[in-house]
């Protein structure tokens, strides 16, 4: 049996499938995270959801008003996507099943007749503002944040306004009829947002090749996060990413997410975690992919 990214068996037909999927993410359309659903998904039979935030596509998932979401999690420039890893790690039934990683070419959009000089400010998401930190300095404009790029591009569109430009995607342009004044905006070329697919409850992920966890000390010590790191390393397991996060409960207390290069199935991950578990570390699987090699 044939298993897809999502850990689902992949002949729907055989168990008397072939339901319409319903697929959240973060709206209007013309968002990057469209497109990355829109890749993803490529070919099967999706109903889809447009949220207004990135949370709302978390909570409709939770909320079983979809049966998986898209969002972003961390972006090549700026790093992690602060509402996404707060929300996931707040929401205990939310699980990652699979990975998206997409090239971001963020855009000056502007209603016709527009000109860069006549621009006093830009409307963008604030991870959109971030990658073009430079640019917006460079043109004196002042920074408004909206849900989304193409949120924002909507917006311009509407205020029909000559001194306001959004930035967002050549999609979201097209969408609501603005022009492309420049592309590329952002501060260096390199840039790439990483996506998740997130379903509610954990289910097998066989074919994963990482796996992400949310690691709680079991107290504050010398040497506690090294002994975590450690038990990682006993069993040959390779850290590719390692991040703290306030865990909100008290200034000053962290949590750390980890994604670790192996399946969530594989012995070695599952020995380790509950390895960590023994020594009264809190250990949360917040899911599994297979590394989105198409970058
Ligand atoms: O606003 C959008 O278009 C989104 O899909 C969100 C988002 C993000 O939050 O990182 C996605 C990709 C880009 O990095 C910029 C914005």
């Amino acid at each position: 049996m044939k298993y897809t990214q999502l850990g689902e068996k992949e002949s729907r037909e055989e168990e008397g499938g072939g339901q319409t999927m319903k697929v959240g993410y973060l709206g209007p359309r013309g968002t990057f995270s469209e497109e990355a659903s829109f890749r993803f998904f490529e070919g099967q039979d999706v109903t889809w959801k447009a949220c207004t935030s990135i949370p709302d596509v978390l909570y409709a998932i939770q909320e079983q008003d979809v049966d998986y979401g898209v969002v972003p999690i961390e972006n090549s420039i700026e790093g992690s996507v602060s509402m996404t890893i707060d929300t996931l790690s707040g929401n205990e039934d939310l699980f990652v099943t699979a990975e998206i990683v997409m090239p971001i070419e963020q855009g000056l959009l502007t209603n016709p007749g527009c000109k860069v000089s006549d621009i006093k400010e830009v409307w963008s998401h604030p991870q959109g503002l971030a990658q073009c930190r430079n640019f917006i300095r460079e043109i004196g404009a002042e920074a408004k944040t909206y849900d989304s790029t193409a949120k924002a591009a909507q917006e311009v569109a509407a205020s029909k306004r000559t001194d306001v430009a959004a930035i967002g995607s050549s999609w979201a342009a097209k969408i609501f009829g603005l022009e492309i004044l420049q592309s590329n905006l952002q501060d260096l070329t390199e840039n790439h947002t990483r996506f998740v697919v997130v379903r509610k409850g954990a289910i097998p992920l066989p074919e994963s090749d990482h796996t992400m966890l949310l690691v709680t000390l079991s107290e504050e010590r010398p040497g506690a996060l090294v002994h975590v790191l450690n038990i990682f390393a006993a069993f040959g397991l390779n850290l590719i990413r390692l991040e703290s996060r306030p865990t909100r409960k008290k200034l000053g207390t962290y949590q750390f997410f980890i994604d670790v290069e192996a399946g969530v199935e594989t012995d070695d991950m599952q020995k380790a975690v509950s390895v960590i578990g023994t020594f009264g570390h809190q250990v949360r699987v917040l899911g599994g992919y297979k590394k989105d090699k198409k970058k």
